[in-house]
């Protein structure tokens, strides 16, 4: 049976974030990719030049669309933008009782650019943590969803254990902006354990849409039955590598290679 992934997510013109990385990475791990596009970002890897949210109609007509022919068996959120678009994304994913909702709690790009309305962070509290399966913040999203300063290990255990008291099932809490020179630390929180999954953090500032990928990669994983924790320990493994192959396109911040995990690291391929 051919797993199948939807992402709800913003467009990235530039290819290297939003649903292009989420489709990219979707195939790499031998599934089905679809998508239901919130808003399109005209982009490229100097920043973001223009945000233009979808109407409410036509990003509730593409899930409509999505769910009565092609039941995705996971579900990843991304871009979402405003409070409006959060609430119609949940509303749908609340009708068509999906499974396996993976929320990346995207709000600023790397070029520092908003993706998500201030006011919809309580929004994204309120109506997408009680039905995730699992949430991806980055370290700055952590602490804007929790209202906690992060600053070592310990606090990053406290803010995993508030977005689960909101509902979320598990929480993984990515490390790429800790203070750590060497390595980096994605601390997952399963509701029960914590697991630390310990990097080496690459020299380099082609990190556009590393959290995207992750969080297209869990949606993945999960899509096929894996667990939380193996969908995660392989979501690292997989960044880790997009990361380590850089492309070195663009004059900025570059896309990450969304088919190193496959080329040149055969050994490490499961399917
Ligand atoms: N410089 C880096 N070297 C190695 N891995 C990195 C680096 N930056 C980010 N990552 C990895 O990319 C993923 C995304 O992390 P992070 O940068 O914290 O989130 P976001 O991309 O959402 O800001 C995590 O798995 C993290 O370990
Ligand atoms: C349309 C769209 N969605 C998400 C992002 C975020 O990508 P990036 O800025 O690289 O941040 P992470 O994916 O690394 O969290 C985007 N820029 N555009």
């Amino acid at each position: 049976m051919i797993a199948k992934a939807l992402t709800i997510a913003g467009s990235d013109s530039g290819g290297g974030a939003g649903i292009q990385a989420d489709l990219k990475t979707f195939q790499e791990r031998h599934v089905f990719g679809m998508s239901a596009i919130t808003a399109v970002t005209a982009q490229n890897t100097l920043g973001v030049q223009g945000v233009y949210p979808l109407s409410i109609e036509g990003i509730q007509q593409q899930i409509d669309s999505i769910a009565t022919d092609l039941y995705p068996d996971a579900v990843k959120t991304g871009m979402l933008f405003s409070s409006e678009i959060t609430k119609a994304v949940a509303d749908k994913m609340k009708h068509y009782g999906f499974k396996n909702i993976v929320v990346d709690p995207v709000m600023i790009a790397k070029g520092g650019s908003p993706l998500l309305q201030e006011e919809a962070v309580e929004q994204v509290k309120a109506s997408l943590l009680p039905i995730a399966s699992v949430i991806t913040p980055n370290l700055p999203e952590a602490e804007v969803l929790t209202g906690m300063k992060i600053n070592d290990l310990n606090d990053r255990k406290e803010a995993a254990k508030v977005l689960h008291s909101l509902g979320v099932a598990s929480v993984v809490i990515k490390g790429g902006h800790g203070e750590e020179q060497y390595k980096i630390v994605d601390l997952l929180f399963n509701g029960r354990d914590f697991i630390e999954i310990d990097h080496q953090r690459l020299e380099t500032k082609h990190t556009h849409g590393t959290g995207c990928t992750f969080a297209a990669c869990v949606t993945a994983e999960l899509a096929k039955g894996r667990s939380i924790e193996k969908a995660v320990e392989t979501a690292s493994e997989f960044v880790h590598y997009a990361i380590k192959h850089t492309l070195e396109i663009g004059g900025g911040h570059g896309p990450t290679n969304h088919w190193a995990f496959r080329s040149y690291d055969q050994k490490v391929i499961r399917s």
